[in-house]
């Protein structure tokens, strides 16, 4: 059994953080985690103060991951970048406030596109693409954001291998989190653990207002939004409010042909928002034993249906355990093994974006 992030993250419960009374986990000093194939690193940021005689407790931390069945090397770095000691903590900020009162679809300052990722219903690997897309873009050398909007279920900082809550120096600006060459910020990051989130209309508007606006979101070539799945108040929100250069829709080949899929293409037609075109994903499946590819789902249904509806279809991407494994484990497919097929398949959809000029 290869190693796992959960498996990573008990094995550091147990390090004490001295101090604390707690765990370094509980104190909330880790980032960074990624796992990819045995190989674990994370880094135990720390405040300048504490620097160097938190050693002990880095070794530690090296060595409980070490003891791990399946891991073949360790990078366990130690950081100071957190508050002086007797600087104010950082102003709480408040995600979830009622929306700020706006005329209009408005740019966000310094992002030249933004680019939805969407889908009819969940479970499609909606964030699955929108990571592996992102992460393809920035390796071809094209300045990315990631904006998690997914309020229900924010799965990109386990997918993107960030953690940690996003510091706010002056109250008001979020900074964001950055990994894979990619800037990134999820609305799971600004709740706290068991935080659910039970809001409805205005209160998601505000919420995505602060995503889009507060957040340094620095000068980007594009940013790109994984929406909730459906077509609910985010969605219309983000249409109606910001510039939206266009949506890219993610389908399984069955899920297609269901009233889902054409419910989001529907919206976003109303909205008046572009659909830059269809990626069918878990198109096709490839057994890890042999290599064979088969064909559960049907194959080429998304493709068929853009066709008919005046669509492009950008890509297939196949049903491969590695995708999933990669995206549990921080590391997405692209970044994990950027020459394999199934991030092939991620790089051939970025690169067709690239060359017809989208992004
Ligand atoms: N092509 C693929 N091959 C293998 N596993 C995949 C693939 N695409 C997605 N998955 C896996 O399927 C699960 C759901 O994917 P993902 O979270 O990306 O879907 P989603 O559409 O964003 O779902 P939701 O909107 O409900 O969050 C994840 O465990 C992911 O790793």
């Amino acid at each position: 059994m290869p190693v796992t992030k959960d498996d990573v993250l008990s094995a550091l419960g147990a390090v004490p953080m001295p101090g604390s009374g707690k765990s370094i986990v509980e104190a909330d000093v880790l980032r960074a985690v990624t796992v990819d194939d045995g190989r674990v690193s994370f880094i135990l940021e720390v405040d300048p103060a504490q620097g160097a005689a938190l050693e002990p407790t880095r070794a530690a931390a090296q060595a409980a991951v070490e003891a791990l069945p399946g891991v073949r090397s360790v990078s366990a770095l130690l950081t100071a970048h957190g508050p002086a000691p007797k600087a104010p903590p950082p102003p709480d900020l408040k995600i979830g406030r009622h929306p700020t009162p706006q005329a209009g679809p408005r740019a966000v300052p310094g992002v030249r596109r933004v680019i939805a990722v969407a889908s009819g219903k969940g479970g499609v690997g909606k964030s699955t693409v929108a990571a592996n897309l992102a992460v393809a873009l920035a390796a071809e050398g094209r300045a990315i954001g990631l904006l998690d909007a997914d309020i229900y279920g924010p799965s990109q900082p386990r997918m993107m291998g960030v953690s940690g809550r996003p510091r706010s120096p002056d109250g008001k600006t979020i900074l964001p989190l950055h990994n894979h060459g990619v800037t990134i910020m999820s609305i799971g990051l600004m709740l706290r653990e068991g935080e659910a989130v039970v809001w409805r209309g205005p209160m998601l508007m505000g919420a995505l207002q602060q995503l889009m606006g507060q957040v340094a979101w620095g000068e980007l070539d594009a940013l790109i939004v994984d929406l909730p799945p459906g077509t609910g108040d985010v969605q219309l929100t983000l249409s109606q409010k910001y510039e939206l250069t266009g949506a890219i829709l993610v389908s399984t080949p069955q899920d297609i042909a269901l009233l889902d899929a054409r419910k989001a293409l529907d919206m976003f037609d109303k909205t008046k928002v572009p659909v830059i075109g269809l990626v069918e994903n878990m198109s096709s499946y490839i057994c890890p034993n042999c290599g064979h590819e088969a064909h559960i789902f049907g194959h080429g249904g998304a493709k068929a249906e853009a066709a008919r509806l005046g669509l492009p279809f950008l890509g297939e991407v196949p049903l491969d355990i590695a995708i999933r494994q990669a995206g549990d484990s921080g590391v997405p497919a692209v970044a994990a093994h950027p020459e394999s097929p199934e991030a092939e398949a991620f790089r051939a959809i970025a690169r067709r974006l690239i060359s017809e000029g989208v992004v």
